[in-house]
């Protein structure tokens, strides 16, 4: 079951293109725990979200949901490794050091797609993460991702 709020409801002032409130145009994805490393995410394309053929996503949505997906998941395990609720305290951010997407299948645009993230490792630098997008039930995209802390003046 969900928690109540999106990791990305928790997180002031994030004017990020894919998962920040703050960006009246962009993507605002939401992503929420479902357990102690993983978190999940549903995200509706817009038809003008399409590859060439218009029936499929763009890779780079594509990219950018999983990107702010498993960054969002290690910003909101960071706070829950220093013992604190998200967005409360001192902010916590994390940037993308390495995304590395292998597009296994096309993703439809006419239905939501899902992403899964599970946290492999983590360290006080940087968290090692792990995404999955599923598009009509089959894995579409997988990405390896490396997140890395970063001061809050970044
Ligand atoms: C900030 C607000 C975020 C809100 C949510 C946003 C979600 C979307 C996220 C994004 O799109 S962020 C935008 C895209 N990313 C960037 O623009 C990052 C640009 N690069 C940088 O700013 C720096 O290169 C970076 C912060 C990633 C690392 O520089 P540092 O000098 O702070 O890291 P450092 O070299 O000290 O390395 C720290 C650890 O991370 C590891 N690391 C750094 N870059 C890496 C890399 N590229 N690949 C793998 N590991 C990397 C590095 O090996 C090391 O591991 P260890 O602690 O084990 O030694």
């Amino acid at each position: 079951m969900h928690e109540p709020a999106a990791i990305q409801d928790q997180i002031p002032e994030n004017h990020c293109y894919g998962c920040g409130p703050e960006n009246d145009r962009g993507l605002q994805i939401k992503s929420y725990w479902t357990g102690e490393d993983e978190t999940v995410c549903t995200f509706t394309p817009s038809p003008h979200h399409c590859a060439g053929p218009t029936q499929y996503l763009n890779g780079g949505i594509i990219a950018t949901v999983m990107d702010c997906h498993t960054i969002c998941t290690a910003i909101a395990d960071g706070y829950r490794q220093a013992g604190r609720a998200t967005g409360t305290g001192d902010k916590i951010w994390y940037a993308t050091g390495k995304l590395d997407v292998q597009y296994r299948a096309p993703a439809l645009i006419d239905e939501p797609v899902e992403l899964t993230a599970k946290i492999l490792e983590r360290s006080e630098r940087k968290t090692h993460l792990q995404c999955e997008l599923k598009s009509g039930g089959r894995v579409c995209a997988t990405a390896d991702v490396i997140a890395v802390r970063v001061p809050d003046n970044w």
